[in-house]
C-alpha cells in the first residue's frame, strides 16, 4: 500500500536544485557560526539538517558502507556546519541506522526514486522520533497514524524487525546466545555513551575532568577501570586544546579493560599484534609509562600510519611499528614476548550502537571467514608469549563462537597454555561496549 500522497515542493527543491539551496545555507551558517564544543540531543531539526540526513541515508542506500565515513565525507564537502548541525545530523543518521528496518517496515517505496524514497525515509523517522520541524517546512504527506500502526504492528509479529536485523542475522545470534540476544539486541539499539581515556603520559584523570569541569564541560569517572571518563553530554572534544595536547583519547570503558587486563609493566616486551589504528597501542604504552619496547602490528599499514601520527600526539616515545604481511616479519619475536595482545578482527556485534550500520554490512558468510581468521591469528602469534609470559585474546563481540570457543580450542590444541581469566561484557550490563576478553598464560 502507497501511503504517500505527496510530495513537498521542497522536497522537489531538494532534487533539483539543492546547490541554490546549499549556498543560501553558507551564508546563513557563516553568520551563526559558533564555537560551542557540547553537542545536543536532537529534539528539532531544520532544512539544513533534514538535507543531509537525506543525503547521508540516500549514500549509504546507494553504496552500504561505514556510517563514520559517509558522515566524514559529507561534511567535508558541505563546508561551513557548526557542530551543532554535525552533531545533530550524526545523531539522527546514527538512531535512524538502529532503527532502520523497522521504519521501512511500515511503508512501501515501490515507485519511488532512491533519493525519493531516501528523503521519505528521513522524514518518517522525524515523525517517528517526534523531532519538532520549522512550520514552514513541508514534510511528506502520510498518514502517519496508519504508518505507526503498521510500524507498531510488524514489531509485534517478528522480533527481527522490531530490532532491525537482517532475519538471518536474528537466528544466528539467538542460535549462539538464546533468550540473552533479545535483551542484548535492545541495549544495542540505543545511543552510546561518550568515554575517553586519561592519557597517564600526560596528565592524571583528575586534572584533565578538572580542567574539563572549568570549560563547563562535565564527566564523572568511570567505576571499572582506572582512567576513564564519561561525558555527561556527548560533544566535539576534538576541537579541545586537551585532545589537541594528547591529554585523552577516545576509548570507550569496556575496551580500556583490555589493556589494563594485559598488566604489561615498564620495561617488558609487549606487542599489539592487530594494532590497528593504535586504539589499544597507545594505551599499553600508558601502562609500560614509555618504558620497555612496544611492537604494534597489523597486516595493513596505513592503519599504522594512523597509530603512529596517534602516538605523536599521545608523547608515546616507545613504540615501533610491523608490517604484519611481511613474510618472517616476527621470527625474531619468537618466545620472547612479555605480553601480547591479541585483538582480533571479529562481527563487532558488541559495538552495534556505535556502528549501527555493521548489521547492514555483514554477509551470512562473514562469521565463518572471521572465525578462520581468528584461529589462524592465535595459533600463528602464540608462539611469540615467552615461557611465563601471558596474552590476551579480545573481541568487540558478544558471540560466543568467536569468544569463549575459539579460547576453549586453542587451550585444547595448545597444554602449554593456561586460562588465568576471563571476562565478558554484555552490552545490556555494563556502561560501555560489548567485549570479550580472555588473560592466556604461558607455562613457565
Ligand atoms: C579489531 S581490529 C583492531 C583494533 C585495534 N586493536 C584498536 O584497539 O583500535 C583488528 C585488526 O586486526 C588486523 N588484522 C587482521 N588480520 C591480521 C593479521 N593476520 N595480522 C595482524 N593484523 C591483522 C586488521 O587489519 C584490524 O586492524
Amino acid at each position: 500500500m502507497i501511503i504517500i500522497t505527496g510530495v513537498p515542493d521542497y522536497f522537489m527543491l531538494l532534487c533539483c536544485g539543492y546547490k541554490v539551496l546549499w549556498y543560501k545555507h553558507i551564508l546563513f551558517l557563516l553568520l551563526r557560526f559558533n564555537k560551542t564544543t557540547m553537542a545536543i540531543t536532537v529534539k528539532h531539526a531544520d532544512e539544513l539538517t533534514l538535507f543531509l540526513l537525506t543525503e547521508a541515508v540516500r549514500r549509504f542506500e546507494v553504496e552500504p558502507g561505514y556510517a563514520d565515513k559517509i558522515l566524514q565525507r559529507l561534511f567535508l564537502e558541505k563546508k561551513g556546519l557548526n557542530n551543532r548541525d554535525r552533531g545533530c545530523v550524526s545523531e539522527m543518521f546514527y538512531d535512524l541506522l538502529r532503527n532502520k528496518r523497522l521504519l521501512e517496515s511500515g511503508m512501501n517505496f515501490s515507485g519511488y526514486k532512491p533519493i525519493e524514497r531516501s528523503y521519505l525515509l528521513a522524514s518518517a523517522y522525524i515523525l517517528w522520533r517526534d523531532i519538532q520541524v520549522p512550520k514552514r517546512l513541508e514534510l511528506p504527506r502520510f498518514n502517519f497514524k496508519a504508518y505507526l500502526t503498521r510500524v507498531a504492528s510488524n514489531a509485534e509479529s517478528n522480533p527481527a524487525i522490531r530490532f532491525s536485523v537482517p532475519d538471518w542475522l536474528f537466528v544466528l545470534g539467538k542460535a549462539e546466545l538464546g533468550d540473552r540476544w533479545e535483551k542484548e539486541l535492545d541495549a544495542l539499539n540505543s545511543s552510546p555513551l561518550q568515554a575517553l581515556r586519561a592519557n597517564t603520559l600526560k596528565t592524571t584523570v583528575d586534572d584533565l575532568q578538572q580542567k574539563f569541569a572549568d570549560q563547563g564541560i562535565n564527566c564523572t569517572k568511570a567505576t571499572d577501570v582506572a582512567n576513564g571518563l564519561v561525558m555527561d553530554r556527548k560533544g566535539n572534544l576534538f576541537l579541545t586544546h586537551e585532545f589537541h595536547e594528547g591529554l585523552f583519547e577516545f576509548q570507550d570503558i569496556s575496551s580500556q579493560r583490555v589493556a589494563e587486563l594485559l598488566d604489561p609493566k615498564p620495561g617488558m616486551l609487549v606487542m599489539d599484534a592487530c594494532a590497528g589504528n593504535g586504539g589499544k597501542t597507545l594505551h599499553l604504552a600508558a601502562l609500560m609509562e614509555n618504558k620497555g619496547r612496544l611492537v604494534a602490528a597489523d597486516n595493513l599499514v596505513y592503519k599504522l600510519s594512523t597509530m603512529r601520527r596517534r602516538a605523536q600526539r599521545a608523547g608515546v616515545l616507545n613504540v615501533e611499528s610491523v608490517d604484519a604481511a611481511i613474510p618472517n616479519a616476527f621470527l625474531p619475536f619468537h618466545d620472547l614476548v612479555d605480553r601480547l595482545l591479541l585483538d582480533v578482527p571479529c562481527t563487532g556485534t558488541g559495538v552495534w550502537r556505535r556502528n549501527p550500520e555493521a548489521r547492514w554490512l555483514m554477509k551470512d558468510t562473514t562469521l565463518e571467514n572471521l572465525h578462520t581468521q581468528q584461529r589462524e591469528i592465535i595459533a600463528s602469534y602464540s608462539v611469540m608469549v615467552k615461557p611465563g609470559g601471558q596474552m590476551v585474546y579480545s573481541t568487540c563481540s558478544i558471540l560466543p563462537s568467536e569468544n569463549r570457543l575459539q579460547v576453549e580450542a586453542f587451550l585444547a590444541q595448545n597444554s602449554n597454555f593456561y586460562l588465568v581469566k576471563e571476562i565478558q561484557l554484555f552490552p545490556s550490563e555494563t556502561e560501555g561496549d560489548g567485549f570479550y576478553m580472555a588473560l592466556i598464560g604461558r607455562n613457565a
